[in-house]
């Protein structure tokens, strides 16, 4: 059986990382995203279980306890974390698993799993940043402050990681991403 690998995709919020990974997931169906488990509240149309494993900060705090997260985070204001038996079967049966996680889980990830491959996604702008999850127009202008807040701090690591793709044309970002994913051996 080929080995199985952890992807890990970050990057500040609203600059498309869910997006380019929609877009990657349809053209490579063998790829598997993990769900999360957040306390963030469910946005119109997401779905328990699919876009989110959605529990109150008393599940998530046990969660924790019970060491059930391969990492987790407190974002904006809501915790976020990975199951982590989901992803260990996953990758014990040889599958390519994606995170799609915020900066300290990643760093979580980095020192726990240091062969997974880590992308680091970049706006081409802050001012474009903003753009882009005001025109998402699912979060408030509290939460879209603390995001943005957030950001630059974000944007200061991805030196950090592996691979630095900048999302300004969409099909060039992809077909960058694409490339440094399915990369010969
Ligand atoms: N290359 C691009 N050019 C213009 N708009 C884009 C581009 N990529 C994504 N967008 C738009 O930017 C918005 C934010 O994208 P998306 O929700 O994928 O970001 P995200 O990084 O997953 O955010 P979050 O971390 O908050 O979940 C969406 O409205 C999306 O359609
Ligand atoms: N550390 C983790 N971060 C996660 C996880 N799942 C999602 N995220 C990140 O949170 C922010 C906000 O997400 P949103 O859905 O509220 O916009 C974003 O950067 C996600 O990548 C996780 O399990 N762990």
């Amino acid at each position: 059986m080929e080995a199985g690998k952890l992807i890990i995709f970050t990057g500040p919020s609203g600059v498309g990382k869910g997006t380019l990974l929609r877009k990657l997931l349809t053209q490579h169906p063998e790829l598997v995203l993990s769900t999360s488990v957040t306390t963030r509240p469910p946005r119109p149309g997401e779905i328990n279980g699919i876009d989110y494993y959605f529990v109150n900060v008393e599940k998530f705090q046990q969660m924790v306890a019970d060491d059930e997260l391969l990492e987790w985070a407190e974002f904006a204001g809501n915790y976020y974390g990975t199951p982590r038996l989901q992803v260990e079967d996953l990758i014990s049966q040889g599958k390519w698993v994606i995170l799609e996680i915020e900066l300290e889980g990643a760093r979580q990830i980095r020192r726990t799993f240091p062969q997974a491959l880590q992308f680091f996604i970049l706006p081409p702008s802050l001012r474009e940043l903003e753009q882009r999850i005001r025109h998402r127009g699912t979060e408030s202008e509290e939460a879209i402050a603390k995001r943005l807040r957030r950001a630059q701090e974000e944007i200061n690591a991805a030196n950090e990681f592996d691979i630095q793709i900048v999302n300004d044309d969409l099909e060039k970002a992809f077909a960058n991403l694409e490339a440094a994913l399915f990369v010969p051996c």
